[in-house]
């Protein structure tokens, strides 16, 4: 509710773009720059109509050829300076904005990936991705050109308002009391131009969450034949997006249209009054046309700055669309004075009652009073059903959440009191679901550990049986493996993961298996790169395979959030349990060997 105020008192104004000053104040020169060059501009530009009135009441009246042509020279002089000045302006002014939002991005991008889990259980990526990309730019062009333009035109308005008072005190007057009359509906429109701006941005993240998510599904989508819903849906999504940035457009163009209009008639009405003073003779006609150029530029000024008015409030609204982002703070923290974890790591784990319920479903109750501790260098095979909770006890260990009641410990210190990337630098996860980025085998498997030297990097795809096959690729260690890996087997895949992890070289490893991805073959060397690295550390693992159930000192039987059972395979089949039948389905189905 107190959320939904603050919301509503923020749409109200260009508040928002605060947040892009401290950014900007950072580079000065450019600032300065631009404000030097703004300034030239301006006046030299506000010095022309000086130059026509001395042109036509002195120049043409007298005749006089030398005057004339001496002018001239200086009008071309003049020219050459507002052309340097202009250039410089935008110069100054771009590379500025750009300066800006590349740091924006930079900063978003880096908080972002400090936040927890939660947040991204809550958000879609690729709405992310498009307040990242679209938000910025339009801050981009707020801060650039549109500031620019603001300024240059505020800085022309007043002069040239100031050069009308001069000029002709009486026809200016006539022209400050038409000033409210343009004001107040740009206020008034620029308030309904940000909301339906933010409106717009919005939808076009919506429209290019989903567009995101379909293609990086591209071969589901494509194998279940639904490329037409898939574009309907999407087709919808942009036409609303459409539909949104339309209402914004149509009130920015309403806006133009009011002030423009309000503007120009009270020039022409000025100019009505102005010429007959010169037919009485009370003023030249040098000074008319003058007078009229002066109120031409701050009448386009005006007119230029109600449009800019509705510039600068769409940016607010994607400004405020960012500072979201900014804002979000992580839920999982390190504490201020964090405990040292012990040195050298022993790999001790501990759970104590847990008891734990994600966020996002805060009363269905996934972990029921869990206890249990591994030893040094144990291996623990962890089996159930399915949402049994085996795969949120590897989000807890690695502190993606925290627990509700109960504690966990890594060598004797509770995860909450340690330093989190320390913690997280003694565990080394291989999931189910193996991470592969669109890079170099090489990167790949440097991602365990960025500064690992190159004979590291292919001791490790040796020990996790990779080297092989990478050998065999097209540029070896060079090749780039696409998005996803997509260029690689599932078996490739896992390999290139173990390898990342045997790099990392954490205490504690955690091993999530892949069930079906593999053949025999391919299955039996995985088997072995794990074995090797599963000897020396803790290892808890979500245990498919019979090698692995055999291997482990013990096996924690999971269901329903609690551990059911616990002992080894022999102990426990015999025990008629749980894991008893369900080492029977699997050997019904072949996953199992029987074990005499
Ligand atoms: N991010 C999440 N937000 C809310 N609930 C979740 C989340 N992740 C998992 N759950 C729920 O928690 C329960 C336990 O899930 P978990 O993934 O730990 O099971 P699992 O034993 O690993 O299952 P599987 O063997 O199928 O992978 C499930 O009921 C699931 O619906």
């Amino acid at each position: 509710m107190a959320q939904s105020e603050n919301a509503e008192a923020r749409r109200r104004s260009l508040k928002p773009l605060r947040q892009v000053f401290p950014y900007i104040r950072s580079y000065r020169g450019l600032v300065i720059g631009a404000l030097i060059s703004l300034v030239m501009a301006a006046v030299t530009t506000l010095a022309l109509p000086l130059a026509v009135r001395r042109l036509i009441d002195q120049g043409f009246s007298h005749a006089n050829t030398t005057f004339v042509s001496n002018y001239f020279a200086m009008l071309m002089g003049m020219a050459a300076l507002l052309a340097l000045a202009s250039a410089a302006r935008y110069y100054f002014v771009i590379t500025l904005g750009e300066r800006v939002v590349s740091d924006l991005r930079r900063d978003v991008f880096s908080h972002l990936t400090t936040l927890s889990p939660v947040f991204f259980d809550r958000i879609q990526s690729g709405e992310i991705i498009s307040r990242l990309a679209a938000d910025t730019t339009q801050i981009k062009s707020a801060v650039g050109a549109t500031a620019s333009v603001a300024l240059r035109n505020l800085i022309l308005g007043f002069g040239a308002l100031a050069m009308m008072v001069i000029t002709s005190p009486k026809l200016s007057g006539l022209v400050v009391g038409a000033i409210p009359l343009v004001v107040i509906p740009l206020i008034a429109f620029g308030r309904s131009v940000r909301q339906r701006s933010r409106a717009a941005q919005d939808m076009l993240a919506t429209a290019n969450a989903y567009a995101g998510e379909q293609i990086s599904a591209i071969r589901t989508l494509q194998s279940f034949t639904n490329e037409d819903l898939v574009t309907s849906r999407f087709h919808a999504a942009v036409e609303t997006a459409f539909k949104a940035a339309r209402s914004s457009v149509l009130a920015r163009a309403l806006l133009t249209f009011v002030a423009i209009f309000i503007v120009f008639s009270s020039v022409v009405a000025v100019l009505w009054f102005g010429s007959r003073d010169v037919l009485t003779g009370a003023i030249s006609p040098g000074t008319l046309g003058q007078f009229l150029l002066y109120s031409v530029f701050a009448a386009g000024a005006l007119g230029a700055l109600s449009e800019v008015w509705g510039e600068l409030a769409q940016a607010a609204g994607a400004a405020e669309r960012l500072t979201e982002l900014l804002a979000a703070e992580a839920e999982i923290r390190s504490p201020a004075n964090p405990t040292p974890l012990p040195v050298p790591a022993r790999g001790a784990l501990a759970f104590e009652n847990v008891s734990f319920a994600y966020p996002a479903s805060p009363d269905r109750t996934v972990l029921h009073e869990l206890s249990f501790t591994v030893q040094p260098g144990e291996t623990i095979a962890i089996v159930g059903p399915s949402g049994a909770g085996k795969s949120t006890l590897f989000a807890l260990l690695q502190r993606f959440y925290d627990v509700n009641h109960g504690a966990i410990f890594m060598d004797g210190t509770d995860l909450r009191e340690a330093d989190l990337q320390a913690l997280r630098a003694r565990m080394s996860i291989v999931p189910q679901d193996v991470t592969i980025f669109a890079s170099s085998v090489r990167d790949n498997i440097a991602f365990g550990r960025p500064r690992a030297s190159e004979a590291e990097i292919r001791a490790a795809a040796q020990a996790a049986q990779a080297e092989e096959f990478i050998l065999k690729l097209e540029r070896g260690y060079d090749t780039q493996v696409g998005e996803r890996g997509v260029t690689l087997s599932g078996g490739q895949r896992q390999r290139l993961a173990i390898a990342r992890t045997i790099l990392r070289n954490a205490p504690v490893l955690l091993l999530d298996e892949a069930t079906s991805a593999l053949d025999a073959a391919s299955e039996m060397l995985v088997q072995d790169a794990l074995s090797g690295l599963m000897q020396t550390r803790t290892t808890l693992v979500i245990a498919h395979r019979l090698a692995t159930v055999l291997q482990a000192d013990r096996i924690l039987v999971m269901d329903e959030g609690r551990i059911v059972e616990e002992g080894d395979h022999r102990s426990l089949v015999a025990k008629g349990g749980l894991y008893a039948e369900l080492a029977h389905l699997q050997f019904k189905a072949g996953i199992l060997e029987p074990v005499s």
